[in-house]
């Protein structure tokens, strides 16, 4: 944080302090607003003083004392339309000076940089408020958007159990300044914010106005929110802080939870999917999750924890106790427990076997809801799958326990499926009669595996392959042996064992038409290919996976599949590669003629080189020797010439 040195103005003893770097950049972007939705800095500033107030209902679990002769939270609004003023006042856990500066100067979060990029990218703008304002809530960046309305704000806090009281103040423009306030100006506890409304910003003194918004945004914040509509009037409640989740689902209507949800994870959009239940029984603990609409921006974050909320009888614990595994870490929401002592400590957390069954509660009711999802609402379904499913599948290889579970919830491209999506029951449904097992291609896009030479042959028989393009893919195939008791194999991976499968074209099977000399032709070739290229190949064989190419590379029966190599090599977590086989299309035309080319050893040397490159090409890599590939290129190219 860069801070200058103090500056006693003659009035007050205000230091200033140069926002840092970022928040500066952040400020101006707020300033000069890329969102069209200013309302959203209400939410944020609602969010702040509701999260201050359960903060301080978890300390004082340990230190009573804090809470002194006014024990209920409370958010309270007060407006002043000839002040132009909104102050939003919380008598929550308050800011000590250390606090004040660490939270209001600096951006602690690793996310904020992208947070810039996005927005400098003016994506934000084009996406429209809607975009705009999911960011914010992304990214945390929340208390800066007053800035949006407000040409200055200020901030008085006391910290609960502090007797010094501190006032920040700024206009947002590079500096902000912090004095001691008089314990007489002070709130007695907790934080009041006052903006200083911008002439065109003055509606949001105006009651009906912020009874609206807050109501729309901030509806089941769990602190109860009144509203003082001008200085001297009475306050009126406007929500009544009521947990949303104690109440029973036929009373809550699908506007309620939607704004539940916006409140809990920030994000803008509607839910996929609502997971709401009580659990009775052994434990006794209830749960509101969702499944949001879209995906958040730090989802692959090798960071990012899971974003489910502990409370213990209401009162917020922890965001931090992991209640779902990984591959769920975009469900948001919280469970409230009772069977959990309030002072529960992180220790605890870790060790509960309260817990463990909790946590394995919840992540059953979740896949149950995803599995209903995807049968009764199939397109809502597929695009929680398109957002979220590369997460999910990573809990293929994680819990064991659910694999299969995991497995019928998977969607897949396919090479039949077109732009839809197939489960693997679909795929089991169509198998052809002679077929036992679920074959698939890995790669690093879907172009590049749709082009892949591997596929002909399948392809030609009619026989479906599950075409697998996320990385996390590579990863699970090796960890499902089956899927209702068909094993999957890759058909880049050993051979193809296509022969039992009829070509719907009634085309010969596997070379019997082929003339007694052409098969001794390739024989030989073969054995010349095998011995030309014994440093680059395990070895070089006939394939009966290649329809139309003549050349293609696959992984030998055993050891890693070739995608899955390339990224543990490129990772840098394979000390060597192992050798692929190359496989070589004896019904091609050019393979034909090459085997056949015996009087020209040369000819067929060069070609055996270059069918081996471009098999490397085909796959995605360079050939093995890019000079000696270009002159060999230039030798035949001359001959095919005459030159
Ligand atoms: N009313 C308040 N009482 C106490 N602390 C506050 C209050 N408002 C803001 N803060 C402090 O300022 C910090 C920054 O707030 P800001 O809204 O920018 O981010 P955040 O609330 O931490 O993030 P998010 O928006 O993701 O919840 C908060 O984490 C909190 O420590």
């Amino acid at each position: 944080m860069s801070t200058e040195p103090a500056e006693k103005s003659a009035t007050t003893t205000a230091e200033q302090h140069v926002f840092e770097a970022d928040v500066a950049r952040l400020l101006h972007m707020m300033v000069h607003s890329v969102y069209s939705d200013k309302d959203v800095f209400l939410r944020e500033l609602v969010s702040n003083a509701a999260d201050a107030c359960e903060k301080l209902r978890y300390e004082a679990i340990t230190t009573p004392g804090l809470l002194a002769e006014d024990p209920d939270p409370r958010i309270r609004l007060l407006l002043d339309a000839e002040q132009r003023q909104l102050i939003v006042e919380d008598n929550g856990i308050g800011m000590s000076r250390g606090e004040l500066v660490e939270a209001l100067g600096t951006i602690a979060r690793s996310g904020t940089r992208a947070f810039m990029e996005k927005i400098e990218a003016s994506k934000a703008q084009e996406e429209g408020a809607n975009g705009g304002a999911q960011l914010i809530g992304q990214f945390g960046v929340g208390f800066y958007s007053c800035f949006m309305v407000a040409d200055r704000v200020d901030v008085a806090t006391r910290r609960a159990g502090e007797a010094q009281a501190w006032m920040w103040s700024s206009d947002g423009k590079g500096s902000y300044s912090i004095s001691e306030l008089d314990a007489a100006s002070a709130p007695a506890r907790g934080t009041r914010i006052t903006l200083h409304l911008m002439e065109e910003a003055k509606d949001y003194t105006s009651r009906h106005q912020v009874e609206r918004i807050v109501k729309q945004q901030s509806g089941h914040v769990p602190v109860p929110i009144s509203l003082i509509e001008k200085p001297g009037a009475e306050p009126v409640n406007i929500t009544d802080g009521s947990a949303l989740w104690t109440r029973s689902k036929s009373e809550i209507s699908k506007e309620d939870y939607a704004d539940f949800y916006r409140g809990i994870s920030g994000q803008y959009d509607e839910p996929a999917l609502t997971v709401h239940f009580h659990a009775e029984g052994r434990h006794d603990y209830r749960t509101l999750a969702f499944v949001p609409g879209t995906p958040p921006f730090d989802l692959f974050d090798p960071d990012r924890k899971g974003r489910i909320k502990l409370y213990v009888k209401r009162v917020f614990i922890t965001d931090d106790a992991e209640l779902l595994p990984r591959y769920l870490r975009f469900v948001r929401g919280l469970v409230d427990t009772a069977d959990l002592p309030l002072n529960v400590s992180r220790e605890m957390i870790q060790e509960s076997p309260i817990l463990s069954a909790i946590r394995k509660g919840v992540t059953n009711r979740v896949l149950t809801a995803l599995e209903k999802l995807a049968e009764s609402e199939p397109e809502t379904y597929l695009t929680v799958w398109q957002n979220f499913g590369a997460v999910l599948k990573e809990g293929i290889y994680e819990d064991f326990e659910r694999r299969s579970q995991l497995l019928g919830l998977a969607r897949f491209r396919t090479t039949t499926s077109g732009e839809d999506l197939r489960s693997l029951a679909d795929y089991v449904k169509d198998m052809k009669p002679e077929q036992d097992t679920i074959y698939y291609l890995t790669g690093s896009s879907l172009e590049q595996i749709k082009a892949s030479p591997q596929l002909e042959g399948f392809r030609a028989r009619g026989i479906e392959v599950l075409l697998l393009s996320d990385q996390v893919d590579s990863f699970w195939v090796m960890n499902a042996p089956d899927f209702e008791g068909k094993t999957l194999k890759s058909v880049s991976q050993g051979a193809a064992d296509l022969a039992k499968f009829a070509k719907p074209d009634g085309a010969s099977k596997d070379g019997e038409d082929k003339p007694e000399e052409a098969k001794a032709d390739i024989a030989a070739f073969l054995v010349l290919a095998k011995e030309e290229l014994k440093d680059d190949v395990a070895d070089v064989r006939a394939s009966d996976r290649l329809t139309e190419s003549p050349v293609c590379l696959v992984a030998a029966e055993t050891g890693y599949d070739r995608q899955l190599e390339k990224i543990l090599a490129g990772a840098g977590q394979l000390a060597s590669t192992s050798k692929p086989v190359l496989e070589l299309n004896a019904d091609h035309a050019l393979v034909k003629a090459m085997a056949h080319a015996k009087h020209a050893p040369a000819l067929q040397n060069d070609a055996i080189h270059l069918l081996y490159d471009q098999a490397r090409i085909l796959d995605g890599e360079k050939p093995a020797d890019a000079r000696a590939f270009a002159e060999r290129m230039g030798r035949l190219l001359e001959k095919a010439l005459g030159a």
